[in-house]
């Protein structure tokens, strides 16, 4: 079934509240956008929805099971996790990497064998990274590192993804590059929910759009009924021109 379901979630910060009471739900076959300015609280929402950050209120379950709850190992079977980019320091090879994947199967990292070893080089084929697989992490470009994490995520065959701005600090190619590849992905009966900046990707390859704004989830729905010009201004405070698929974002207010 794959479902992540979140009700009424609330995050604190002390006596700060960085979410109020989100509630959506992703499954198989949905690509969601989650969209909103600098610290409207995105990554907060998707680290509280991981049960990676404590809520103090609400809920967030994977196929029913409460998330808070699963063991890390149990919930990385179910939904993969793509924080937001910092260049590795790390001398680990691509390959390794890219092994971790098959961790929560129980893999022998240092020999993969069978199953393990197919996935690896499944996902090596899908992200188009064969040539990189003996380079060392720390060698690589932002958007070679960012198909590197993409190739990780495949190989643990998780049904849903969760990722923190992957295509940021990437140039125009590269972010398509991304967003195809986490497009296949999702076309192959799985779902992802991605911070996203760029309104015109969100809008060309999302199913939905789930904008946020000061702690709060806004409006949720396709770019068709959600993306307009005066929710660009009310979201962020730019004015802009849509014209079906033509977005201009013309200046902040
Ligand atoms: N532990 C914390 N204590 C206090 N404030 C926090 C804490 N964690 C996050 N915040 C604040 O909560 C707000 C939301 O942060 P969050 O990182 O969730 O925003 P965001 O929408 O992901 O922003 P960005 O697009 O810049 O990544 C920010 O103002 C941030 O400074």
């Amino acid at each position: 079934m794959a479902k992540l379901q979140v009700s009424n979630l609330c995050v604190q910060a002390g006596s700060t509240c960085l979410v109020q009471d989100a509630s959506f739900s992703l499954k198989r076959g949905e690509l969601i956008a989650l969209l909103g300015p600098n610290g409207a609280g995105k990554s907060s929402l998707l680290r509280a929805c991981l049960g990676l950050r404590k809520a103090s209120s609400g809920s967030s379950t994977i196929d029913g099971q409460d998330l808070t709850r699963l063991p890390p190992i149990e919930r990385a079977k179910h939904i993969a996790y793509l924080p937001q980019m910092t260049p590795l320091a790390w001398p680990n090879t691509v390959k390794d990497v890219i092994a971790l994947g098959r961790f929560s199967h129980g893999a022998n990292l240092s020999k993969l064998t069978g199953k393990d070893a197919d996935a690896v080089s499944s996902a090596i084929i899908k992200s188009d990274i064969e040539h990189l697989t003996q380079r060392r992490m720390d060698t690589l470009s932002g958007g070679e590192l960012a198909r590197v994490h993409c190739a990780r995520v495949f190989a643990s065959e998780t049904p849903l993804l969760i990722a923190d701005e992957p295509v940021a600090a990437l140039d125009p190619r590269h972010q398509f590059r991304v967003m195809d590849l986490i497009k296949n992905y999702v076309d192959q009966d799985n779902g992802a929910l991605i911070v996203l900046h760029d309104i015109a990707l969100a809008a060309k390859y999302a199913t939905r759009l789930i904008w946020m704004k000061d702690t709060k989830i806004i409006a949720d729905g396709p770019a068709s009924q959600t993306l307009t010009e005066q929710r660009l201004m009310d979201v962020y405070g730019v004015r802009s021109k849509i014209n079906g698929s033509d977005i201009q974002i013309l200046g902040a207010t």
